[in-house]
């Protein structure tokens, strides 16, 4: 990191072409001292072999020149030996031709020796022979009388005449010779004999000198033709082979055809005989010195050469691995500048300034990257080298300056987040990871706005309801739980007022869930209004709201006008696709320390408040203890229920009307407005509780919607009402329909389609004779999955009528597909017929509409005969109501069709 360090504050210039920097790159690695050595040593080695070889080469010229001089001077001095010794040998034989004629053949040698003229006996054989061949005379002295006359210098100076000397071949083998003769004439000038004098032959070479033609010289003679007379080399003296003469006077370096000793030889013909002298320096004795000293020359070049590789060799691998090392640290400085270039962090690589007390007084910014220019707005340029204390002067106060220096001191990494306020990002995130460094220390800054808004969403989304923006369940916890320790400490109260919104539901089924949305977020945005800013409104699930008013100091009953406001916000219509809705709310108000000491407590008691709220509607009321009762009589009226069903269930037939039998049905008639006939019955339940007597269906439908207990409550009572009305067809009675509540829970319930079909086949009933009445707003939740359904059910024969019209929002055009035969006015319009315009106008319109949608329209709850006749009146098809007969038990309408009876004709 201190070459980092080293690196950064030094920066390299700025890029060259790629092309320029790949040489460069090569010329700086050719500079490199384990390149650049080696090749300098190869140079050196080579101008040093080169060197070598030049001064071998002219030493051997030297050596060989010398060899030639040699040569030459020892040819010369043979020569002038042989020219003496030839030349007293000559002068011998003409003495003894001299002698002959001066003293006869036979007194000639004695003459000779008389006057001191006779030649060493040891070396020179003299001897005079006959014409005939015969030896007449010696010296040494022969036997006398010895034949030479086949000998070849008799036959030639016999067979010839003039005076020419000759010399033999080397003759003898115990004795070997050479012969040296002359011929000797009588007075007439006639062949007389022979003057000879025979050689030792080693006489001629005895000049040889170890010192100066070595042991394997050669020095000799040999005849003009070409036969060796003697020739020495070393030690050896042999004769009479016969060899090649070459030129005279020239030195050759040829081998020998004696031994094949390469040598220089030179010849040089000798006058007076024909013979010529031979010399012959040995190539390898007179090259010895030489080559010695090239074997010198050559080992010290040698070892020259492999001390200097070694030396080179040596430095230049100390130099590699330095090279490596530095490559590999120039590496790391190029990775880590890319990676400090590439990094999403920002680098601040410090060094640390110390100040005269030895605490860390500043730190000079050495070097930073891209990332640290744009968090900073400040270029490299500009920071690099400064003190931060004048780059980034407000870290000094922040306390980063602070935590820089410790770990500059104690070299403990530290890490941290900050809002750091930018120039160009005044509430930026930042997370600071500082360690320390050789030198400084290293701040690695890195933006995590990002990461601290997503966790600021996700605290939010956890603690806020998705759909209105309000607070949820659990930070309303929360909230009240502070709520309460505040007032608690302060002695104040606090108001939670839990609100349910009415009508709700029917928005939501009616106009789908997108409407249901809307009106939520408008309704909770206008209560939001009415509060004050440390109030807190949440949304506590579906259409459920609550306010919290912490710290109501005086009079906590003060919060009235505030509830009322919101209740009357509430109501206001709202738009919403495209429609004009109105809801209102009933809320349950509960004070903290009065009404529960707890969150649980006062929830629970707002809760029950609201319930009682609901009775009225569009009210709010404040808790008191005696509502908790309406509660437990809830869960004691579900338990009685559970129980109640619990026979009834055990019975498929409808057969369900033992002592035990706690649910009953009544039967209420539906009459012909214009035969005054009663064609059906509408099955309505009764539950005859042990305790509490004879309970309205208003009063447990609604729990048994809730508790999902109305699908086998529902069950039971169309099983029951298909049993029966099969029953009266079976007893022979007019064939009557049987009209069935359904649910809007029983309606979506998946196999409802099929506990119809079960209800029928099992009782025996036609489906022609079985109608299922809904609401509009149980068909509006699904309005496919209801239209799918009415349509199974039309298939099977199963008549449907629409239960409660006009109180819904049933879209018209969706009305005109579904598949039914019956619309029936709700009671609601029908009792204020005689004075009410609106409800005799809306009666009018839904008999109409009925009417040209090809359905029979039915009046519920009449009462009077001025609702029968103005119904009548207005066309509308069928009746029922109390005017005609209220619910009654089967037996009862067992008696009424038996009777026949038909509907009072009016006065
Ligand atoms: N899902 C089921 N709902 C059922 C079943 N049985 C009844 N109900 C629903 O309960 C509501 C109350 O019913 P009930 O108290 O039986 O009231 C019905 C009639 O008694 C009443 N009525 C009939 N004629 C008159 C009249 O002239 N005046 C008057 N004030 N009331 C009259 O109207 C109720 C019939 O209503 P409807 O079903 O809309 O025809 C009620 O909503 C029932 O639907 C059940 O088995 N399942």
């Amino acid at each position: 990191m201190k070459a980092a360090l080293a690196e950064q504050a030094h920066p390299r210039p700025a890029s060259p072409p790629a092309r320029r920097t790949a040489f460069a790159r090569l010329l700086g690695r050719g500079l490199e001292t384990h390149i650049s050595l080696p090749l300098f040593a190869l140079v050196l080695i080579a101008a040093l072999w080169f060197a070598t070889f030049h001064v071998i080469g002219t030493e051997e010229r030297a050596a060989r020149g010398a060899a030639h001089d040699a040569t030459r001077e020892l040819v010369d001095t043979y020569e002038a030996q042989m020219a003496r010794s030839l030349s007293g040998i000559d002068q011998t034989l003409r003495v003894m031709q001299y002698a002959v004629v001066m003293n006869g053949p036979n007194e000639a040698l004695g003459a000779m020796s008389a006057k001191g003229l006779l030649p060493p006996g040891l070396v020179f054989q003299v001897a005079i022979t006959n014409d005939a061949g015969r030896i007449l005379a010696s010296n040494p002295r022969t036997s006398s009388g010895g034949d030479v006359s086949r000998a070849s210098w008799f036959t030639f100076h016999r067979d010839r005449d003039g005076d020419a000397p000759y010399v033999s071949e080397t003759i003898g083998r115990d004795e070997p010779h050479v012969v040296f003769s002359r011929r000797i004439n009588d007075a007439d000038g006639r062949f007389a004999g022979v003057a000879t004098v025979a050689v030792d032959p080693a006489f001629f070479t005895s000049s040889y000198e170890h010192s100066r033609q070595g042991e394997r010289g050669l020095l000799g003679m040999a005849g003009g033709d070409g036969v060796v007379r003697a020739v020495r080399t070393g030690e050896q003296v042999r004769w009479g082979q016969r060899i090649v003469i070459g030129k005279a006077d020239q030195v050759v370096l040829a081998p020998s055809p004696l031994d094949g000793e390469s040598r220089y030889r030179s010849v040089r013909p000798l006058n007076g005989f024909p013979l010529v002298a031979m010399v012959g320096l040995s190539e390898s004795e007179q090259m010895a010195a030489f080559h010695q000293q090239r074997r010198a020359w050559l080992l010290g070049a040698s070892a020259g050469s492999a001390l200097l590789a070694i030396v080179v060799s040596l430095i230049s691998a100390w130099s590699w691995q330095l090279a490596k090392a530095r490559r590999r640290e120039r590496l790391a400085q190029e990775t880590y500048a890319a990676a400090s270039e590439a990094s999403l962090d920002a680098f601040f690589v410090l060094r640390t300034v110390m100040g005269a007390g030895g605490e860390v007084a500043d730190f000079i910014i050495e070097t930073t990257n891209t990332r640290a220019e744009q968090l900073t707005a400040l270029s490299k340029a500009d920071m690099e080298g400064k003190p931060m204390s004048v780059m980034l002067p407000t870290y000094l106060g922040s306390g980063i300056f602070g935590e820089l220096a410790a770990v500059a001191i104690d070299g403990v990494a530290r890490e941290a987040e900050w809002m750091a306020h930018l120039p160009h990002n005044p509430d930026c995130w930042l997370h600071r990871q500082v360690v320390r460094v050789e030198g400084g220390v290293v701040a690695i800054v890195r933006d995590i706005t990002e990461r601290k808004r997503a966790e600021q969403r996700i605290r939010h989304l956890a603690h806020h309801d998705d759909l209105t923006g309000l607070p949820n369940r659990s930070l309303l916890r929360d909230r009240l739980g502070q709520a309460i320790r505040d007032a608690e400490r302060k002695r104040t109260s606090v108001g939670l007022a839990f609100i349910d919104l009415d009508g709700f539901k029917l928005v939501n089924d009616g106009l789908g869930h997108n409407a249901g949305d809307e009106l939520l977020k408008v309704v909770g945005e206008r209560m939001g209004l009415c509060l004050r800013r440390n109030d807190t409104l949440a949304r506590f699930g579906g259409d459920e709201f609550v306010i919290l008013l912490p710290d109501l100091s005086g009079d906590p009953m003060a919060i009235t006008p505030l509830l009322e406001k919101v209740r009357q916000a509430v109501t206001e219509p709202v738009e919403v696709e495209g429609q004009e809705v109105q809801v209102s709310c009933s809320m349950g108000v509960v004070l903290y320390p009065r009404d529960g000491l707890d969150a649980n407590t006062l929830m629970m008691n707002a809760d029950a408040a609201m319930y009682r709220a609901k009775e009225n509607k569009n009210s709010f009321q404040f808790y008191a203890s005696e509502m908790n009762a309406s509660v437990e009589e809830k869960l004691v009226l579900l338990e009685g229920m559970r129980t109640a069903l619990e026979p009834c269930l055990e019975e498929r037939d409808g057969r369900c009307t033992g002592a035990d039998c706690q649910f009953q049905l009544l039967y209420q008639p539906k009459v012909d407005l214009r035969t005054g006939q009663v064609f059906g019955v509408e099955a309505l339940i009764r539950w005859n509780h042990p305790e509490h007597g004879l309970i309205s269906p208003l009063r447990f439908i609604g729990l048994a919607e809730e508790s999902g207990m109305i699908v086998p409550l529902g069950e039971w009572v169309l099983r029951t009402a298909c049993f029966q009305t099969q029953a009266w067809r079976d007893a022979g009675l007019p064939p009557l329909a049987v009209s069935v509540n359904v649910s809007a829970r029983q309606f979506e319930e998946k196999r409802l389609v099929e506990r119809i079909a079960d209800a029928l086949r099992d009782s025996g009933l036609p489906p022609q004779a079985l109608e299922v009445e809904v609401t509009e707003s149980s068909i509006m939740r699904d309005l496919a999955r209801s239209v799918e359904k009415m349509r199974e059910l039309e298939a099977m024969g199963v008549a449907l009528s629409i239960d409660d019209f006009g109180t819904g929002y049933s879209s018209l055009s969706a009305l005109k597909s579904f598949p039914i035969s019956r619309l029936k006015i709700d009671k609601s319009f029908v009792s204020d017929l005689a004075d009410s315009l609106d409800d005799q106008a809306i009666a009018m319109a839904v008999i109409s509409l009925g009417h040209k949608l090809n359905l029979r329209v039915i009046a519920e709850g009449v009462e009077t005969e001025q609702q029968r006749d103005f119904l009548r009146a207005n066309d509308c098809d069928e009746m029922q109501g109390y005017l005609f007969s209220r619910p009654v038990p089967p037996e009862r309408i067992a008696e009424m069709l038996a009777a026949s009876i038909t509907l009072p004709e009016s006065p």
